[in-house]
């Protein structure tokens, strides 16, 4: 599969402190590609260079096609009023506003209000109506779904999710695994201004160790072990219960998700 975006050896400092110490990575075209680390990790940071907003001290970073930018909020002035937002974006990108797209993502509901009257759920909303003007190629998304409530957050992943199968590659920054693993098939774990981890979310189960969470529950409470080999550690652990005489009621098994598995990864352990 062709490689649209490629960044290599991508150093940042801010000062005198490195955010970005040499990352590298590619991100083929059509996929949904997570950057993920905890806050401060220099998400917000590799996105913004790689959107061409922020200069970088050193590296290279190659785009294949046209970008479009979910925006933070607070970026338009605040008394524009949101349909004339849409309009200037959809002139810019020489292009009509797109009906579907703004009903979709119910921008009429608060078109009557100001820009700085929006609750932070309807300027992402707005926002991301702006970065899909003109039907980019490659989507950049920093926290999409954040200060959305669970409505908005199941619409929002939906249409990311239908733009994708539409043919755009979109890379999204975020701190939610749970977002993460619904909407991307590759990931790239940062960590200090590393790359700690870049691979499927099923490679990073089978890097961690822990990769099986096993409940059981007894007469005298639910216990839960986390077990890598599951046929021998589950043997071991019911072996270990009998010897203690613990009734066992009921024991469930499942994989740890991909949170545990980060947790693991930026803790370095
Ligand atoms: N303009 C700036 N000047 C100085 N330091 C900055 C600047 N922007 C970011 N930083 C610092 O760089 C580091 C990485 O920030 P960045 O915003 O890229 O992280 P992030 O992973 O997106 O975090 P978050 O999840 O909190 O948004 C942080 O320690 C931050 O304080």
């Amino acid at each position: 599969m062709m490689d649209v975006i490629q960044v290599a050896d991508l150093r940042k400092s801010y000062g005198k402190t490195e955010v970005l110490c040499g990352i590298s990575f590619q991100v083929r075209r059509g996929e949904i590609f997570g950057i993920l680390g905890t806050n401060g990790a220099g998400k917000t940071t590799t996105l913004e260079c790689m959107e061409g907003f922020r200069k970088y001290d050193g590296g290279r970073i190659q785009l294949k096609g046209s970008v479009g930018i979910q925006l933070q909020s607070a970026s338009l002035p605040g008394c524009m009023k949101p349909l004339e937002a849409v309009e200037l974006f959809a002139r810019w990108k020489r292009t009509k506003p797109d009906g579907e797209l703004i009903e979709g993502l119910g921008i009429r509901e608060f078109s009557k209000k100001k820009y700085a009257e929006l609750s932070t759920g309807q300027k992402r909303r707005l926002h991301l109506v702006l970065a899909l003007t003109g039907n980019p190629d490659i989507l950049f998304l920093d926290e999409p779904a954040a200060g959305l409530d669970v409505k908005g957050r199941l619409a929002l992943h939906e249409r990311i999710r239908r733009l994708n199968r539409r043919g755009a590659t979109i890379v999204l920054a975020s701190h939610d695994m749970a977002e993460v693993e619904e909407l991307c098939v590759r990931i790239a774990i940062l960590n200090s201004g590393r790359i700690a981890f870049l691979g499927t979310a099923e490679e990073l189960a089978d890097r961690v160790d822990s990769r099986f969470v096993i409940r059981i529950r007894t007469e005298q409470g639910e216990r839960t072990y986390r077990a890598a080999h599951i046929g021998e550690d589950l043997l071991r652990i019911l072996e270990s219960l009998k010897r203690e005489k613990v009734e066992v009621l009921d024991v469930s098994v499942s994989r740890g998700t991909l949170e545990q598995h980060f947790m693991d990864l930026a803790k370095g352990a």
